[in-house]
């Protein structure tokens, strides 16, 4: 079995005992049932992820942040010149960045993946070089991606996951830089959850009107030369492979596999978070996902392994409206809404306190018995 399909066969369900037990301890420790809410139903996921009750703390973290250029940037559907993403890694890896700043609040480890930066960047601490292509084609004119290039992608996701679970983190956190990656999303999003492209499609860094109008003609482009437009009846894939399920329709045609939609429209960082998510969801390790990229690659990898939603923490809900769709889609409530339009782990990175501290109240919250508080007549 190659490593995409023996991750898939990996990802298992949540334990139902192990949450059961999450749900009775919930209910014995010092507080009134409840009220916790949110983070009480997160606990219980996380210990059925684990398998255990309590769950290990998710610490320590690391984001992995996947930088990748995209063709579609020649359409004219961003203001940002496409050096920036190189110029973006830089700063990354020289701490400068807001991902940065958060990541050292809240005590993540950095990892900066060049999956597909057109230009090629000095060797640093921190910087995993893994390119699967020098930036993607333009998806308005042809696929994106190769199947190798896209397989090579999702490879990589995996072993990053799988090499920063070795060393130790218990919690992984998605990020992104990639000039133009919301146009990308914005159509990845519209072919697994059969949204109209004016639904998903949002203003990414701040365009102006008239980009936007552009951007959105980009994304149904795209989507009708894949033949992946005008599907309805989206939904996440119930099977297991490119093969045996997850398929998205195609309206008239064949269904279409997910690796298939993400080298059609999607981005060289959508591919490696997408391989990221299946590469934590397999080692049973939550992973924080930050926002609109994040959640286009979730929506690929749950349309490979539906159960890998089982690892993934909705760190938060982002201004772009593609977002919101996603995540309605893949059944995921956001923890916090700040209207970030960010990306880079930010988002992520700022709902990794409540994650820890959901799973904290299972380790460390006195029971009433314990205690000698007295329970509800
Ligand atoms: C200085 C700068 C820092 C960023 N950090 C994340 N992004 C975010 O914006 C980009 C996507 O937006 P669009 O599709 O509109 O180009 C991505 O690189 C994303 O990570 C940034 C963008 C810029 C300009
Ligand atoms: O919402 C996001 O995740 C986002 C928005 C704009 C640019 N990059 C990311």
């Amino acid at each position: 079995m190659d490593l995409i399909a023996e991750t898939i066969a990996a990802i298992r369900p949540l334990d139902e005992a192990a949450m059961n037990a999450a749900r009775a301890h919930q209910d014995r420790l010092t507080k009134p049932r409840g009220a916790l809410g949110v983070l009480e139903e997160l606990s219980v996921r996380l210990a059925g992820l684990a398998g255990a009750c309590p769950p290990p703390m998710p610490e320590p973290a690391a984001v992995a942040i996947f930088a990748a250029d995209h063709g579609v940037h020649a359409q004219g559907v961003t203001p940002w010149p496409q050096e920036v993403t190189g110029q973006m890694v830089a700063n990354f890896l020289a701490g400068g960045a807001v991902v940065n700043a958060f990541a050292r609040q809240t005590g993540a480890d950095v990892r900066v993946i060049d999956i597909g930066v057109r230009t090629d960047l000095p060797a640093a601490d921190g910087l995993i070089v893994r390119k699967a292509a020098h930036g993607t084609a333009d998806l308005t004119r042809e696929p994106a991606m190769t199947p190798g290039q896209v397989r090579a992608a999702v490879e990589t996701g995996i072993e990053v996951a799988r090499d920063l679970v070795a060393a130790g983190h218990r919690c992984l956190v998605t990020g992104d830089m990639g000039i133009a990656n919301t146009t990308a999303s914005a159509a990845l999003i519209a072919a697994f959850t059969g949204r109209a492209p004016e639904e998903v499609t949002g203003y990414g860094t701040g365009v102006d009107e008239a980009t936007h109008t552009r951007k959105v003609q980009v994304v149904r482009s795209a989507l009708e030369r894949a033949g992946l437009a005008g599907r309805t009846g989206g939904g996440v894939g119930s099977g297991s492979g490119e093969r045996s399920g997850g398929s998205v329709g195609s309206g008239s045609g064949e269904p279409v596999g997910p690796l298939t939609v993400l080298a059609e429209v999607g981005g060289l960082e959508h591919a490696g978070i997408a391989g990221f998510v299946l590469g934590a969801a397999a080692a049973r390790v939550p992973v924080v996902l930050d926002g609109v990229i994040a959640g286009a690659a979730a929506l690929a990898a749950a349309a490979l392994a539906p159960d890998v939603r089982g690892a993934c923490v909705a760190g938060h809900r982002s201004a772009e409206p593609g977002h919101a769709a996603a995540l309605s889609h893949l059944e995921l409530r956001p923890l916090v809404d700040l209207e970030l339009r960010l990306g880079e782990g930010t988002g992520a990175l700022l709902a990794l306190p409540l994650v820890q501290s959901a799973v904290r109240v299972l380790h460390e919250v006195a029971t009433f018995d314990s205690a000698g508080v007295a329970d509800k007549a």
